[in-house]
């Protein structure tokens, strides 16, 4: 109930502060499609998860691969998150935020070891994912450096099977049944391991998989005397409906805090225990806005055929994602008629089945919701559309945080030979 009041709280505060005025002049400023992220929302969201990890010693570390704009990972870095990366060039937009490499893990899968000597050469905390690459790193840097590894626990959570990652057939982390190879390595270069890490999957609900995997983390974590940190991952579900379930924080708090205390005590020091959300932060803190290009009433049914598509948000299409649709232009009308909303590309384009909205018009401006993890993160330029603009709206002001890409953009790296 708390939880699902808090939340309530959330989209209430987040319509009255950007619905009509401010959300249609944005598209009015910027045109559509636009991406619009709310930055109080992430700030409530940052202390809600704060507040139900307030008696361990909880670090939040952002999976910034949810949503890499400098701005939002500036912001991030002013709410005191630290940043979790998957590649170079994450870590260096968020060098360019203004974090400090202290501040930066980087969370490596199946990569090149030139990837890690590169976050290495930059002062990153690397977490490793494989038995051959920890050698490496044992030839290489031996025990002068710190170094996370991320195990398999072989628990399945996540929404769906695409991301789900702790499971038993998964390619990611080194499976739990490899604890011994991992020792051989660690006492063959006396590797300073000061964290182990897992990720189980994202849009998990049940914060009892959460607490299965801590349990096999805290076993694991007694054959290893220097850990500083266990990172439990992110993969904490929102809701994309009133009323949707969702991961109950707070309970997961209580839970998994009296657990992680009590392994502390019995491993004798106060370790730092870690998250790395994506979704959390910044799922409900996004709205794509798109306009109505097409109204098309077929015999079967009313599209909404909108001048965006899974170039711009993929889930729909990739993972059936619901996302939450709302006719801004309209936004004080009944909700009368039913729609299909699809996308302009040339490709079936879902983005939304059945819905309910006011009766609208081509040219009415439509608001998809959860648009700020996982949506112009995974954008392209398939077909060769421009990926869309992005403000990020903090405190009362809207500021433009990415321009709108142009046909320089689309030409930048091709090469006319001449035939
Ligand atoms: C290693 C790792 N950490 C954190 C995340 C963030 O997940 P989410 O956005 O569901 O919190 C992911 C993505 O699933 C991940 O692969
Ligand atoms: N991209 C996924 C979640 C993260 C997967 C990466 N481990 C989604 O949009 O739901």
């Amino acid at each position: 109930m708390v939880c699902y009041s808090s939340i309530l709280l959330i989209f209430v505060f987040y319509t009255f502060q950007m619905e009509n005025t401010t959300l249609l002049e944005l598209a009015e400023n910027y045109g559509t499609p636009l991406y619009v992220y709310d930055g109080d929302v992430i700030a409530a969201k940052v202390e809600r998860l704060r507040a139900a990890f307030k008696e361990v010693n909880m670090k939040i570390k952002y999976a910034c691969k949810a949503n890499t704009n400098i701005s939002v990972l500036a912001l991030m870095k002013k709410l005191g998150v630290d940043i979790d990366v998957v590649s170079p060039q994450e870590m260096k937009l968020a060098l360019s935020a203004g974090f400090s490499p202290e501040q930066i893990t980087f969370t490596s899968s199946g990569v090149g070891f030139d990837e890690i000597e590169a976050c290495v050469n930059e002062g990153v905390l690397v977490n490793i994912d494989n038995l051959s690459t920890l050698e490496k790193f044992g030839q290489k840097y031996g025990s002068s450096l710190p170094v996370f590894i991320r195990i398999r626990p072989n628990v399945a959570g996540g929404g769906n099977e695409k991301i789900s990652t702790g499971h038993g057939n998964s390619k990611f982390g080194i499976p739990i049944e490899q604890k011994g190879e991992i020792l051989k390595l660690v006492n063959k270069y006396q590797l300073r391991i000061v964290g182990l890490h897992q990720h189980t999957g994202s849009d998990i609900k049940d914060g009892s998989t959460f607490v299965q995997a801590a349990e096999v983390m805290f076993e694991l974590a007694k054959d290893f005397d220097n850990l500083q940190y266990l990172d439990f991952g992110g993969g904490f579900k929102v809701p994309y409906k009133e009323g949707d379930v969702e991961t109950d924080m707070e309970d997961l708090g209580v839970q998994l805090s009296a657990r992680f205390k009590a392994f502390c005590a019995s491993y004798g020091r106060e370790l730092e225990l870690w998250f790395e959300p994506g979704k959390y932060l910044v799922s409900e803190s996004g709205l794509l806005l798109a306009s109505v290009n097409v109204v098309k009433n077929n015999p079967n049914g009313t599209l909404l055929g909108l001048n965006t598509g899974l170039n711009h948000l993929i889930r729909p299409m990739m993972y059936d994602a619901y996302h939450g649709v709302y006719n801004i232009s309209k936004a004080k009308e009944e909700a009368s008629k039913r729609y299909n909303i699809v996308g302009y590309m040339c490709e079936t384009d879902d983005i939304a089945k059945d819905r309910t909205l006011p009766e609208t018009e081509e040219g009415d401006i439509m608001a998809i919701r959860n648009a700020g993890a996982y949506g112009f993160t995974m954008a392209s330029n398939y077909n060769s559309r421009f990926r869309p603009a992005e403000v990020l709206y903090y405190q009362g002001k809207s500021h433009l945080v990415r321009k709108r890409e142009t046909m320089e953009d689309i030409l930048k790296n091709q090469i006319l030979i001449e035939l």
